[in-house]
């Protein structure tokens, strides 16, 4: 069933990147649904980050268009309304977490407590650390957090802007099974709050944790679907072996 335009969180027609000469997305189609957790999966230089960066309206395309929330990617008036983070923290590490937080909550103008309609309007750095699961570390330096803690401090961030869609690139990487695992958990409840979230990542097997799939393969879509739906086109028992099967047999347009 296509999705209604109102279902649409972002929309990427026919899109075109050219990267140092080299084609770094090709004719790519797709659609984003929202309040969906969509994961973005493919092999180191797929094209993840660079359509990662057209739907923030910050790469320059060579054709094709690309919308999001119903806006022309890179709208001003979406700079609000979408989040990103990307593979580099972008917090201060002479801080501790929870000035971090103050700091980028002033700049946002998000409050520092809930509410009284905690739930309703902007995410205050209270509630942001509770989402990531960073509570007992508010007064901890960032620059002595472990890996997978930085990571949440970088979601905690973005997630103050209170943003309908989070984009976040590879923000599993290099982290160990344990904090993977915990960090989807976190990406599993931000979508349950109605965010719509579009998590980009070259391990396969983290795809079972999404709601739709899109599989990019040297800068083209090999498939847009579900999990099941994956599995089931396939013939296969694990998502690595599904793309593999993709890969071998073609795709011929996994669309569902
Ligand atoms: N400035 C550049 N000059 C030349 N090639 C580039 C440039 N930026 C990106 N590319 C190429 O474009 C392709 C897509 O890169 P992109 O960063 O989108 O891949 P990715 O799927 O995010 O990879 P990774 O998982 O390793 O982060 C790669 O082949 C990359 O080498």
């Amino acid at each position: 069933m296509q999705a209604g335009m109102e279902d649409v969180a972002v929309e990427v027609r026919r899109l075109r990147v050219v990267r140092g000469g080299r084609t770094a997305l090709d004719d790519v189609d797709l659609a984003v649904r929202a309040g969906t957790l969509t994961g973005l999966l493919g092999p180191s230089g797929a094209g993840k980050t660079t359509l990662m960066r057209a739907i923030l309206g910050v790469q320059v395309v060579a054709g094709g268009e690309v919308r999001v929330l119903g806006r022309p990617a890179g709208s001003p008036d979406l700079r609000r309304r979408v989040g990103y983070v990307t593979q580099a923290p972008s917090v201060y590490e002479d801080l501790t977490v929870e000035e971090n937080l103050r700091y980028f909550a002033r700049i946002l103008g998000a409050p520092h407590h809930a509410g009284v309609d905690a739930g309703q309007g902007p995410v205050s750095v209270d509630e942001a650390l509770e989402t990531v699961g960073l509570g007992n570390h508010r007064r901890q330096m960032v620059r002595t957090l472990s890996g997978g803690e930085l990571s949440r401090v970088s979601l905690a961030t973005a997630l103050l802007g209170s943003p309908e869609l989070l984009v976040l690139d590879e923000p599993t990487v290099g982290l160990d099974p344990v904090l993977r695992d915990s960090l989807w958990t976190t990406f599993r409840r931000i979508a349950a709050s109605g965010t719509t979230l579009l998590v980009s990542s070259h391990v396969m097997d983290e795809a079972v944790r999404c709601d739709r799939l899109v599989l990019l393969r040297a800068a083209r879509v090999l498939a847009d679907t579900t999990p099941g739906e994956l599995l089931r086109s396939t013939g296969t028992t694990d998502a690595d072996a599904a793309f593999l099967h993709l890969v071998r047999h073609g795709s011929e347009e996994v669309r569902r």
